[in-house]
């Protein structure tokens, strides 16, 4: 059994950012990861822009100037600007190339066609240069970056109507059990609803993965290797649940060995989750996750995510651990690592009950979950936790 370092070493290792790029509209982009250098058409503002609402001078040295006309947002026209003259001007006008500065209305007094400034302006003040941020030709946004709502706002104002990105991972979920029916029917006696599909399709939709199929198959080794065989052909992601322990009707491991995929670990020294397998098939990528509700959901969490985010160009694809203070006291029964739903607020994080691998209550209520290593077996108030923020 190896460790949860030696697990997240593995799995970070065996785990490559996909060659796969794809053209997508920047509407559609939220989330993606740009694969290729993006380059600005056009100069960003495209002309010298007005950054107030005022006057445009001529000239920077005079109080008094005769307003000769007016420039709005919009407007194309060029008005030539002599010592002494003044226009009126607006947010986001084009400048007119002769003119010195730009006055906001507040420190100006306006008589008729004069104005007289209560303050000298200085050069240049109060006008946006063309290409201010950023020059034609130069690179907008950079291999590797995330596209953010900030990210497609700016894009946009640039013109850009499409980006290449990598291509997310597509993804089959697979749940085995005798015992699983959907929701909605009746259980008869030894049946349990079918959770852990739906809440990894959850998941994954919320950290922008939506290429998804869902499968469930009996315990029944052909029908096991059969769907596991179609579905790591034609998905670059499988992720098994249930059937990976030891039990007389966990065929999962048994077959996936016939299938000649490559185990990179089986069994992790952690709570919950120990019978998590990970495997690779050329570029395919298998996760079997154990079948305990919260042992699924916590090996999606640690290791699912990261390697997802990879494959799909994150740079911070890693998991990113804090160190807070808990106001609860835990004590570890056995020797494992183990992973706990917490809730953090304010800084402060509390150890939820009910941690059993089967519970869904407290992963329902959780925010976080709290790392405890396996030389520490118990934790009191006041202590300091590893913790990670839930997505
Ligand atoms: N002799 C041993 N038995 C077990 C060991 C062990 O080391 N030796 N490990 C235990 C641990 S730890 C875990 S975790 C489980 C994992 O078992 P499987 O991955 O084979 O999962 P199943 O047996 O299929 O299911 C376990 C449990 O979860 C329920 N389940 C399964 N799938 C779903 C689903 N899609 N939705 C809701 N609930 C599901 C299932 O009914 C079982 O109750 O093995 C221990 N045993
Ligand atoms: O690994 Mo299991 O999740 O302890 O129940």
């Amino acid at each position: 059994m190896i460790s949860v370092q030696q697990a997240l070493q593995f799995t970070k290792n065996h785990t490559k950012t996909t060659p796969k790029t794809i053209p997508l509209p920047l509407s559609e982009s939220l989330g993606f990861i740009i694969a290729k250098d993006i380059t600005s058409p056009i100069s960003m503002p495209p002309f010298r822009q007005s950054a107030m609402d005022g006057y445009a001078l001529g000239s920077i040295d005079d109080m008094t100037f005769k307003l000769i006309g007016e420039v709005k947002a919009g407007d194309e026209k060029e008005i030539l600007l002599h010592k002494g003259e003044a226009i009126r001007i607006f947010t986001g006008a084009p400048v007119p190339k002769t003119a010195k500065a730009v006055i906001m209305q507040e420190k100006v007094t306006v008589s008729n066609i004069t104005i007289t400034l209560q303050e000298t302006a200085r050069l240049h003040s109060n006008i946006r240069p063309a290409g201010e941020q950023i020059e034609k030709g130069d690179i907008a946004l950079s291999k590797g970056t995330e596209i953010t709502p900030a990210g497609i706002g700016y894009l946009a104002s640039l013109g850009i109507t499409t980006i290449t990105v990598y291509q997310k991972p597509t993804i089959a979920i697979i749940a085995t059990g005798n015992e699983l029916v959907p929701p909605g029917q009746t259980l008869a006696h030894g049946q349990i609803y079918e959770s852990n599909s739906v809440m990894l399709a959850a998941t994954l939709a919320k950290s922008g993965f939506t290429d998804i199929v869902t499968h469930k198959v009996a315990d029944d080794y052909e029908a096991t290797r059969q769907l596991l065989d179609q579905m790591i052909n034609t998905h670059d992601v499988v992720l098994i649940s249930g059937g990976i322990s030891v039990g007389d009707y966990d065929f999962v491991g048994k077959a996936l060995g016939a299938l000649n995929v490559k185990e990179v670990f089986y069994k992790v020294k952690q709570k919950p989750g120990k019978p998590l397998y990970f495997a690779k098939k050329e570029d395919k990528t298998i996760f079997a996750l154990p079948g305990n509700p919260a042992s699924s959901l916590s090996c999606f969490y640690i290791y699912v995510l990261p390697s997802l985010l990879k494959i799909s160009g994150y740079r911070n694809y890693e998991l990113s651990w804090r160190t807070v203070i808990s106001d609860s006291e835990y004590t570890k029964k056995g020797q494992r690592a183990e992973f706990l739903k917490a809730h953090m607020e304010n800084e402060k994080v509390t150890i939820l009950d009910g941690q059993a691998s089967s519970m869904l209550r407290s992963f329902a209520l959780a925010n976080a979950i709290v790392y405890l290593p396996e030389d520490i077996s118990k934790v009191h108030v006041g202590d300091t936790v590893q913790v990670i923020n839930l997505p």
